[in-house]
């Protein structure tokens, strides 16, 4: 064993005998991200002889896992491969890993000498932290940067043999796609793995930002060399200039998440409007040129190579919505794409809803699950069908399965003479919509995960198999996952379920409340629209929106009924959102972000400050103080209220 080994070994002994005694660990030990992941695998309660690697891992679980993770598995595939060809040694087992820590796809291992490390990387393994403690993988997922764990430091004995290196996967909105993953035993002879896994990660987010449909693609860097290479910045625009994807090197350049809103990519990032841009770059072809950005840097910026700018100057028409469809399905388009972040995974959904994925719709009550989903249907590839919603929470549960799976004549006492078609039925050839599927009982979720399987389904009190052929979009307000946890909803339903998850957002935390407000008050009060008074559209933002928007609507109703010439004032809007004064007190933040021990200003204190600082500059004028923070109004509302700056009803 090589000195410098037994010394390694030797002090992640120390540091763990101190982690037992809790006591603090030096950093010369064990690396702070280590010790973190070690802290955190206690609170999840596992202990270092637990043995969780080996556990089975089904057919059918993998099954599941190739259609749940279609999308990275299509992009990460080919660059994984590259990689393991280009290593060219017998070390290494490369693994890909989801965003919550499974493996979906693992290279190398055929040796007998690496068995024990493929087994541990099977596709179907989670390795997150909560599962399997402290690995590479695991903490670079909680951690989002790249990280190394060697032998010991592994927080489970069973894997004390790997030396494992992981770097995070990022999608084009900026969340965890997953990691990639490369491990070896930890004696092997070792050579620089992070900087090929590295790229290879970058190749992927790359691939899934090209990817991208009806994107105009551009390519950005500060050093014009560099644009058009692997190392530079990719942004796709939608036809109407708001950003659909970056990949993070992109993020980083134009500070992407400093911006209140991204909506508007064109104007926020580049100050300048889409035509502008388009005509220059139109101009310049592939030649990068120079462009200001918000953030006062200027990058180089051109059209990626398949890059055709056309048709972006029109919007494209939607598709006819199939007859029947609310009225509200197709009025709610443009603003439900309005948010950046949410037009991508609605974007996505539909993707995968026209690929027979299926969506699972997650959202407090009134932020339009509904609506989202009649969206799907209107795109995809059933719209001359039926969309047929029912309430799984709204209906009796006795009644509930003769409801979704029809009866026949006789049943049972009761029953409707010649029987009835449930609702699957009513559906085929449509959407079936299962809201509130959390609430679903769970005798029941058994049957229909029988019927989504088989495609089949058969009337209580029949014999006779109905085939099906319907697609299936599930709702619900309820963390799915943590009911399979605490065995509420069967796990494989919700895999069934859960092809692609879009959560809608609160309204108060959406960054395109204006648009909204203005899209909803033009269909509301159609066609005498009356204006919002910036007092009015102020109390809009401080409020907080419990129903969501459900509840902005009734509220713009109700102001557009009482408008005076052609205004809606504070005094329009009901009392709930009027009862919040605005005060200045003149202290710094209350306790709660008080000084740290050492005398040094915490990060709160410091944000606290800056908040309260601009807000007094602005006397007291929200959007004035959230566009110097570079924040939106409703965020800075939340921040006035928590550090004390704004004195509310709930304060
Ligand atoms: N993006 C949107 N644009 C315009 N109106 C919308 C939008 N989303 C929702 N709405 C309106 O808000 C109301 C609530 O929407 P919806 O019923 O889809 O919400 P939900 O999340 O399914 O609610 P619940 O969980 O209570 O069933 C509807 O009247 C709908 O027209």
């Amino acid at each position: 064993m090589e000195p410098v080994r037994t010394d390694f070994d030797s002090k992640v002994l120390h540091a763990r005998q101190l982690l037992r005694e809790g006591r603090d660990i030096p950093p010369s030990l064990v690396a702070e991200e280590v010790q973190r992941s070690w802290s955190r695998s206690l609170k999840h309660g596992l202990r270092e002889h637990d043995r969780v690697l080996f556990n089975p891992v089904s057919a059918a679980q993998l099954r599941r896992l190739d259609d749940t993770h279609r999308v990275l598995l299509d992009h990460a595939a080919p660059e994984l491969q590259r990689l393991f060809a280009a290593l060219d040694n017998a070390h290494w087992v490369i693994a890909c890993l989801e965003a919550r820590g499974t493996v979906v796809k693992a290279l190398g291992g055929q040796s007998a000498a690496l068995r024990d490390i493929a087994t541990a990387l099977r596709p179907g393994l989670n390795l997150s932290e909560n599962v399997a403690g402290t690995s590479a993988p695991g903490c670079a997922l909680e951690e989002r940067r790249p990280v190394i764990v060697r032998g010991s430091e592994h927080f489970l004995e069973e894997i004390h043999m790997c030396a494992c290196v992981a770097v995070p996967i990022f999608d084009p909105a900026g969340d965890l796609a997953g990691v990639l993953n490369a491990s070896r035993h930890h004696h092997a002879p070792s050579i620089g793995i992070l900087e090929p896994l590295a790229l290879t990660a970058r190749a992927i987010e790359n691939r899934m930002v090209n990817a991208l449909p009806d994107a105009l693609h551009l390519r950005l860097h500060y050093s014009a060399e560099l644009v058009g290479t692997p190392m530079c910045g990719l942004l796709a625009i939608s036809r109407d200039g708001r950003l659909l994807g970056a990949n993070p090197l992109a993020r980083q350049l134009l500070e992407l998440d400093m911006l209140p809103g991204t909506a508007q990519c064109a104007q926020t990032v580049f100050q300048c409007g889409l035509g502008p841009l388009l005509d220059m770059l139109r101009k310049h072809g592939r030649t990068p040129t120079p462009l200001h950005c918000h953030n006062g840097v200027r990058l180089h910026v051109c059209l990626a190579d398949d890059a055709h700018p056309r048709p972006f100057t029109a919007p494209v028409p939607r598709p006819a919505v199939a007859a029947g469809a609310p009225h509200a399905a197709r009025a709610s388009t443009p603003s439900m794409l309005a948010d950046s972040k949410l037009s991508l995974r609605i974007h996505q959904a539909e993707r995968a809803f026209a690929r027979n994925i299926p969506v699972l719709i997650n959202g407090e009550t009134g932020t339009g699950k509904e609506v989202l989903a009649r969206h799907l249907h209107d795109g995809g590839p059933r719209a001359s069908g039926p969309f047929v919603a029912i309430n799984c929470s709204a209906i009796p549960s006795g009644l509930i399965e003769s409801e979704l799976f029809g009866y026949d004549d006789g049943a049972f006492t009761g029953a409707r003479r010649g029987g009835m078609a449930g609702r699957f039925e009513q559906a085929n050839g449509g959407t079936l919509f299962l809201d509130e599927i959390g609430d679903m009982p769970l005798e029941l979720q058994a049957r229909l995960l029988r019927v989504l399987q088989e495609r089949t389904l058969t009337r209580l009190g029949s014999t006779r198999s109905i085939a099906l052929d319907c697609s299936v979009i599930c709702a619900t307000h309820r963390d799915l996952a943590q009911r399979v946890a605490s065995g509420e909803f069967r796990e494989d339903l919700y895999y069934r379920v859960n092809g692609l998850r879009v959560t809608l957002p609160a309204l108060r935390e959406r960054s395109d409340l204006d648009a909204l407000i203005d899209h909803l008050l033009a269909r509301e009060a159609a066609p005498a629209t009356p204006a919002l008074t910036a007092a009015a559209r102020d109390c809009l933002h401080r409020h907080d929106w419990p129903g969501n928007i459900r509840e902005l609507q009734q509220v713009l109703r109700l102001g557009a009924a009482l408008a005076e010439a052609g205004c809606i004032d504070v005094g329009h809007l009901p009392p709930e959102l009027t009862d919040a004064p605005l005060s200045l007190p003149a202290e710094a933040p209350r306790d709660g972000q008080a000084q740290c021990a050492d005398g040094k200003a915490t990060l709160q204190q410091a944000e606290a400050e800056a908040v309260r600082a601009a807000f007094l500059r602005h006397d007291g004028n929200v959007s004035a103080t959230a566009r110097t923070l570079g924040i939106a109004r409703a965020t800075l509302y939340r921040k006035l209220r928590s550090y004390g700056l704004l004195a509310d009803a709930e304060a």
